[in-house]
This record gives C-alpha cells, structure tokens and sequence, in this order.
C-alpha cells in the first residue's frame, strides 16, 4: 500500500507542476505533450519508459504521431487508487526531459 497523498500535500506539489492539470474523478494529474514529428515524440516516451521501469512507477499515456498524452496515478494508493509522491517525482522527471 502506498501513502495517498492528502489535500495539502497535493495542493503543495501540483505548485510546482504548472503544467500538469489536476484530475478530481481520478486524483490523478495529466500533461499533453507536442514534438516535432513522431521520432521525437517516441524518443521521448522511451527516456520517460526507461526511468518508469528504474522507478518502478509506470504512466498511462496515449500517442498519435506527435503527440503524447500523460497521466500518472498511483494503483497501489489509498483503497482504490490516487495520488502519491511517486507521481509528484516521476512528473518531475518527465518534465526534465522536455
Ligand atoms: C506491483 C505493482 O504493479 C508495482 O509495484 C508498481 C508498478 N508500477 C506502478 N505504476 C503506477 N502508476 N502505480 C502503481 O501502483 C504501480 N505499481
């Protein structure tokens, strides 16, 4: 079981996730993502894969050319799921590769 993150805690850290929009159905947080043609989008999603499997946390995400849309919940959180610190730091991370 990991720790759900609680409304202070997730207030405090979507601070610093400007770019990620929080998703109150799912307490989940989501980014879209746009590159400059399909290689690019796919070089992406493999750095962010590779580290996913390092952190052993993993994205949902879905791609069309050069698009890539992302969302990060945690399963293993609360009762049926929600928003944990690993979803804080592998959002940092995808952010650092943009
Ligand atoms: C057994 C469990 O699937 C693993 O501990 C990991 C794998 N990757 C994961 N990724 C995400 N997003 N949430 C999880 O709870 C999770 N659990």
């Amino acid at each position: 079981m990991v720790a759900q993150l609680n409304e202070t805690e997730r207030d405090a850290a979507l601070k610093e996730l400007s770019d990620w929009k929080y998703d109150p159905g799912r307490d989940a947080i989501s980014r879209k993502f746009k590159f400059g043609d399909f290689a690019q989008a796919f070089a992406f999603m493999t750095r962010v894969a590779i580290h996913a499997e390092k952190a052993d946390h993993h994205p949902e995400w879905f791609n069309v050319y050069n698009k890539v849309d992302v969302a990060l919940t945690t399963h293993d959180a609360g009762d049926n799921g929600g928003l944990s610190q690993r979803d804080i730091d592998l959002a940092k991370k995808i952010d650092s590769f943009v």
